[in-house]
């Protein structure tokens, strides 16, 4: 029995579409997530993570009514975001120039198909731009429309510089009511949203009535085949046939496969009349917008990007890490391998276990620089170094990695300190304003 690997998260959300709808209470928009293994059949995997036939891929379907535009209640939040753009126009020119404009203007001007695709755009730049990416490395490129999935409206690319050159990490996508309507017409099972109009719409149309008492009797076995061709009749044929039926009193249609092809059906066992239906509910296939992660290619350039090396000294190199996705938040470095600093280091690791805070103990007997120096390396983002004075008055230095400049407080200041700049609610800059500068102990 062959086995098959998915190139994408994403059919597997679909295929939940009806369940998510329901955990969702019916409403419209809404997004589902999911995170997985994908497989490519890649014919030469090369350049590291870059492309591999095995990778983590990241997937958000979000749920978008096609009417009205595709708005987005948040679009606000992004519309003043300022990003690089590469559209197909310049792309066809021969040129890779990109554009500086907002989100907003790209919308508004029609670059970008609609507001949430734009949304997006504007939220997995955010995104990167947390994790550590360089502005100047990133850019957003439209797909071409030969480049493009022929369901698609409109796609981009978030592209990383990186030594390779330009990489898609992130691609972002309008797939259309593609997906959904690809799966409704396999299964039967009508993937759809039912929602109330906001104003009844009146539609007139020809209605027909059959005699029920009459019409079993006369057609027999043949009923069903001829309700059914009936039912099947356009409103145009409608309007015609009523005509007919009024002039002649019978009219004669279609039915496949009964009799020589063609049945007559008389008035006493038809009528067809133009009637006005009242239809309260729209029922619409969504559209979907799809941010999709490659894990291991946004992990890959990233490192790259906050890499580098101290000024003069090209083998001290730095990873800088924000302390939002450092393993490691904070190393503890004991002056010296002293006994009298282990109750007090042994005391920290638990409090900052505590609080959330990962964080290691480096006590080797290597000098506090070289610590310090390999710890820069391996992207920890502070160091609190315990001295003698810490023994005497229960203070510490606080260290920064990029700036290499210390503060000195209290225990508790220091761990608030360090719990805020871990929870990304204060910066380096913001705690050196507050907390006073310490330049005693020669640790570089
Ligand atoms: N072979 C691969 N190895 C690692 N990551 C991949 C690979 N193929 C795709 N990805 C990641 O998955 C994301 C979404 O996949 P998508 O189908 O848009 O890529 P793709 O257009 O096939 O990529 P490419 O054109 O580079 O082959 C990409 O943005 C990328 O980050």
């Amino acid at each position: 029995m062959p086995g098959y690997l998915r190139p994408e998260t994403a059919q597997g959300q679909f295929l939940n579409f009806a369940k998510l709808l329901e955990f969702n209470q019916q409403s419209m928009p809404f997004a589902s997530a999911s995170i997985g293994k994908s497989f490519r059949n890649e014919i030469s995997p090369r350049a590291g993570l870059l492309r591999v036939r095995e990778f983590l891929m990241a997937e958000i379907e979000h749920y978008v009514d096609p009417e009205g535009g595709k708005k987005h209640p948040r679009f606000v939040e992004v519309k003043d975001l300022e990003m690089s753009l590469l559209d197909r126009n310049v792309q066809l020119s021969g040129s890779t120039k990109t554009t500086k404009m907002t989100i907003g203007q790209a919308v508004e001007t029609g670059l970008v198909d609609n507001e949430t695709l734009g949304y997006f755009l504007g939220r997995i730049q955010l995104f990167l731009l947390k994790l550590g990416i360089d502005l100047n490395k990133l850019r957003f490129r439209q797909h071409m429309a030969n480049e493009m999935a022929h369901y698609a409206a409109d796609c981009w690319d978030a592209e990383l510089q990186t030594s390779y050159g330009w990489i898609e990490c992130v691609g972002c996508a309008d797939r259309s009511a593609y997906d959904l309507t690809v799966h409704k017409n396999k299964t039967g099972a009508p993937l759809v949203v039912r929602a109330t109009r906001a104003e009844p719409l009146r539609i007139e149309e020809y209605q027909i009535d059959l005699e029920k008492k009459k019409f079993g009797p006369r057609f027999k076995k043949d009923a069903k085949a001829v309700e059914s061709a009936i039912d099947a009749l356009s409103q145009e044929l409608r309007e015609k046939l009523s005509l007919d039926l009024e002039k002649d009193g019978k009219i004669e249609i279609e039915v496949a496969g009964v009799g020589s092809g063609k049945v007559e059906l008389e008035k006493d066992l038809i009528t067809i009349e133009k009637r006005t239906r009242v239809d309260n509910v729209r029922e619409y296939t969504p559209n979907v917008i799809e941010p999709s992660f490659g894990i291991g290619r946004i992990m890959y350039s990233m490192i790259e990007h906050v890499y580098w090396s101290r000024e003069g000294d090209e083998a001290r190199g730095v990873l800088s890490f924000p302390p939002s996705i450092a393993p490691t938040k904070v190393l503890l470095v004991p002056l010296s391998t002293n006994p009298a600093f282990k109750p007090l280091t042994q005391r920290l690791t638990s409090k900052l276990r505590r609080l959330g805070v990962s964080n290691r103990v480096d006590d080797s007997s290597a000098s506090i620089g070289k610590r310090y120096a390999r710890n820069d390396e391996l992207g920890t983002p502070f160091g609190i170094t315990v001295d003698f004075q810490s023994v005497k008055d229960n203070t510490f230095t606080l260290r920064d990695r990029d700036s290499t400049k210390q503060v000195r407080a209290s225990e508790d200041e220091i761990l608030a300190a360090l719990k805020s700049l871990t929870d990304g609610d204060e910066t380096w800059a913001d705690v050196a304003k507050r907390l006073p500068e310490f330049t005693g102990q020669e640790v570089e």
